[in-house]
């Protein structure tokens, strides 16, 4: 039996350089990547090994030097800002640690964000269902100010699902907050992929925090060192001391 893979973002030769002749940085070099539909994808690797840049670079957020990356099978590399900025819009959520919430509109009104740009209608229950989950319910009219970091998160990660993005990219989304808010955040996102389908790709230095990924990618000066599956906190943790993290 042969099972096809569909697959949410690739990348084939990903090569990255920032600055010029001496202060010259190659953060990606000749990265090959696939991130499969409905899996929860962590990366992992020591400061500066080029995490960021390849999640930024995935999303079209930053162009690669070299190379080519897909979101779907749209070929983003090939293509204008201005399209890459639609694409983003209409397939992509964000989960950054800077949580980037509107700090004069309510919860209600930042989790709606996205789709009130790109005109399209809410599903209310799946609105409602989110959440639900998340807990927001007797927090929707708050403004951010008014909520705890956890809330505040918890509201960037409802923005993020509301739309039922294709892929969802997040950066540390569980670095600002309490162990029992951050395991809560990550049980969420697990779910999201195992009952909703969601596809998640997460970096994070956080061996626990990639325990609830399906497969962690350890990166190493710009390249795709290892990866490994059903990750325990344990098994990561010896593989970062083994890349001597
Ligand atoms: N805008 C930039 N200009 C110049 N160099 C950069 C820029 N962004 C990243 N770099 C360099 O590229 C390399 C990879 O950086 P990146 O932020 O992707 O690493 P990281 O693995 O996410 O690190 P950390 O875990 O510390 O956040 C580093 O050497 C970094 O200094």
């Amino acid at each position: 039996m042969t099972t096809t893979v569909t697959l949410a973002a690739s990348m084939r030769g990903g090569t990255k350089d920032y600055g010029h002749g001496d202060a010259a940085v190659r953060a990606l070099d000749g990265i090959d990547v696939d991130i499969a539909t409905a899996e929860f994808t962590a990366i992992m690797g020591p400061s500066g090994s080029g995490k960021s840049t390849l999640l930024h670079t995935l999303a079209g957020l930053d162009r690669l030097t070299a190379g080519q990356s897909w979101i779907g099978e749209t070929e983003i590399s090939a293509l204008s800002e201005d399209k890459i900025t639609q694409v983003r819009r209409d397939k992509i959520g964000f989960v950054f640690q800077a949580f980037n919430l509107i700090p004069s509109l309510s919860a209600k009104e930042n989790i709606t964000l996205p789709l009130d740009i790109s005109g399209r209608d809410i599903d209310p229950a799946w609105f409602d269902e989110i959440i639900g989950i998340l807990g927001l319910g007797d927090r929707l009219t708050h403004l951010p100010a008014e909520l705890s970091g956890g809330q505040q998160q918890r509201v960037a990660v409802a923005r993020a699902l509301v739309a039922r993005p294709e892929l969802i990219f997040a950066d540390e989304p569980s670095g600002n907050l309490d162990s029992r808010s951050g395991a809560e955040l990550l049980g969420f996102m697990r779910r999201a992929v195992k009952e909703f389908g969601q596809t998640i790709a997460m970096v994070t230095h956080d061996p626990t925090a990639a325990s609830y990924s399906d497969r962690v990618l350890f990166l190493a000066d710009g390249r795709i060192v290892d990866e490994m599956r059903e990750p325990t906190a344990d098994a990561v943790l010896d593989r970062m001391k083994q890349m001597g993290h």
